[in-house]
């Protein structure tokens, strides 16, 4: 390959529509997605639809779970679709969803993934007590809650299941500009961790799974904007492209399958090896501050 050649990065994804798993894999499963009436949690849902499951999408917003409950049941070979009103921080609330998942789809979630997460960029000095505890409650204490009531109603039926938490890469690498989140996420992949062994034994599965840059038009106005900064996301990435949120819904519905019962306790990371970029000698440092176009620090 000489210099003018194009470098072709890593492949395009199948197009949407496609799927690895069989049809009717997941035939008669009841699959809880928070946070499943936007973006990756949409997109996540979607792919489990396509395979036959029926879904519970959870979140604190009727004007986003409405309109993906509407498409999502449109997806061939999806079961019912239905959703409910809850804050994954309220654990009297959460169980009164699983109650619901019970009432409507006659089972248990077969299936949790726990992708609702709360983020916004500010630097540490500016951030109060309470917009860190919002973020931490949501992302980690939320995931907590809503895995706690999936292992203790599956232990008590005696019935099997499997746990898919979100992260984010920054779990490992910390997060400058979203020290609240970056926390939060290390300490979701921890959970995967310790909880993997706790009910391995039960017959229940619990892996992370972390996606990379995937943009799409749910984006929160703030993210959207610090990607605005940075123009050709593609040619930013090793893969020389972005991920499509299908990426994430196939990694979820492989992790969740049969053919991935053995793997517990992992967190997979779909970003094209984005995370794992390093040089010897970087980018010159830009503060964060500077980063989100703030004025010098004023207590
Ligand atoms: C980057 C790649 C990785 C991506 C990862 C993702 O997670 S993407 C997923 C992204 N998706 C989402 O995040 C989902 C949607 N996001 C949300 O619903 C909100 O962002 C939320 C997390 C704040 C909601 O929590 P809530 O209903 O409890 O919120 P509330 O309104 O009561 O505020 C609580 C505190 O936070 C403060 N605060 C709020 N915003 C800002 C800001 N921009 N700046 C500074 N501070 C801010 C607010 O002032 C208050 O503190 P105060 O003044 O009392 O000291
Ligand atoms: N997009 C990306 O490139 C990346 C995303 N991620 C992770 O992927 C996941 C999905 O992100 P993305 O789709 O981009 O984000 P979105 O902002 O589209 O989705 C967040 C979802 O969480 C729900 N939610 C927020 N707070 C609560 C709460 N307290 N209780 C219940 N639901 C809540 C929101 O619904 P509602 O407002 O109705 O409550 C919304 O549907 C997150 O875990 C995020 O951290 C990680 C790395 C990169």
């Amino acid at each position: 390959m000489d210099s003018t050649t194009p470098l072709p990065g890593l492949s395009a994804p199948p197009p949407p529509g496609a799927h690895a798993l069989s049809p009717g894999s997941y035939d008669g499963r009841l699959v809880l997605v928070t946070g499943g009436g936007t973006g990756l949690g949409r997109a996540v849902a979607a792919e489990f639809a396509r395979l036959g499951a029926s879904l519970l999408l959870v979140s604190r917003r009727e004007e986003h779970l409405a309109p993906a409950r509407a498409e999502l049941a449109k997806v061939p070979g999806a079961g019912p679709v239905t959703s409910q009103l809850c804050d994954i921080r309220d654990a009297d609330r959460i169980a009164e969803v699983f109650d619901a998942a019970v009432a409507a789809h006659g089972r248990l979630p077969d299936v949790l993934v726990n992708n609702a997460a709360a983020n916004f960029p500010v630097p540490s000095e500016d951030m109060t007590p309470n917009g860190w505890r919002a973020v931490v409650d949501i992302t980690l204490t939320g995931t907590f809650l809503m895995t706690r009531e999936f292992g203790r109603r599956h232990l008590a039926e005696g019935t099997p299941g499997s746990v898919i938490a979100v992260g984010a890469s920054y779990a490992w690498t910390g997060g400058p500009g979203f020290a609240h989140s970056a926390a939060a996420k290390a300490g979701v992949k921890s959970l995967v961790e310790s909880l993997a062994v706790e009910w391995g034994p039960y017959g229940i599965q619990v892996n992370g799974l972390v996606p990379g840059l995937m943009p799409h038009e749910d984006m929160t106005a703030d993210i959207r904007t610090g990607l605005d900064r940075a123009p050709d996301p593609d040619a930013r990435q090793p893969a020389l492209r972005v991920g499509a949120p299908r990426e994430l819904g196939w990694a979820a519905t492989f992790l969740a399958s049969p053919y991935a019962r053995f793997i517990s306790g992992h967190t997979l990371v779909v970003d094209g090896a984005n995370w794992q970029r390093r040089d010897l000698v970087n980018a010159p440092v830009t503060p964060v501050r500077e980063q989100l176009d703030r004025g010098p620090f004023a207590p």
